[in-house]
């Protein structure tokens, strides 16, 4: 993330990977204040064994957009929206990359999805990452369809009329 303010955006990215079992960084680098560690960070990421970034910054947020210049992994980024603007700013500053240079871009503030996309690219190659993100979307799946007959006030089941 370019920020330690971003970071009480950015950790649900890092709880999504933990739920998961996925090993992961969290890192503080800026492409506007740090570029030289940017540079170094995004370069040597492949070599260090990393396989997928997820990069959040607000504002001016470069940081994606920077990352995926200098890296072939994957890239997925977050706005993160400030005090002004409300990451309308941060959202078009990460999802309109010029052609060539991709960063998948999750909607303003949710990092988790960036967390579980970022997992979804790494389970094409690991069944049994696939076989936990499945066993969430089931999780997730019962706790609606829990919701549903709490409110309707009758059991329900994926399927009812
Ligand atoms: N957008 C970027 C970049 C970058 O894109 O490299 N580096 C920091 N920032 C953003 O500036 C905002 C304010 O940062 P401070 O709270 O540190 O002033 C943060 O949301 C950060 O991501």
């Amino acid at each position: 993330m370019g920020s330690r303010s971003d970071l009480p955006v950015m950790q649900a990215a890092a709880d999504a990977l933990a739920e998961l079992g996925v090993p992961h960084e969290v890192r503080i680098v800026s492409a506007h204040r740090t570029p030289l560690h940017m540079l170094d960070y995004g370069r040597s990421a492949a070599g260090r064994g990393l396989r997928v970034l997820v990069a959040g910054a607000g504002g001016a947020a470069h940081l994606p957009g920077m990352l995926a210049a200098v890296t072939t992994l994957p890239v997925v980024g977050v706005p993160v929206p400030l005090r002004h603007l409300d990451g309308l700013d941060s959202l078009l500053s990460i999802v309109q990359m010029p052609a060539g240079v991709p960063v998948a871009t999750v909607a303003v503030g949710n990092a988790r999805n960036a967390g579980l996309l970022a997992a979804r690219i790494l389970a094409t190659a690991d069944p049994e990452l696939q076989d936990r993100l499945a066993r969430l979307a089931a999780d997730a799946e019962a706790t609606v369809l829990g919701h549903d007959a709490e409110v309707s006030g009758g059991p329900a089941r994926a399927g009812d009329a």
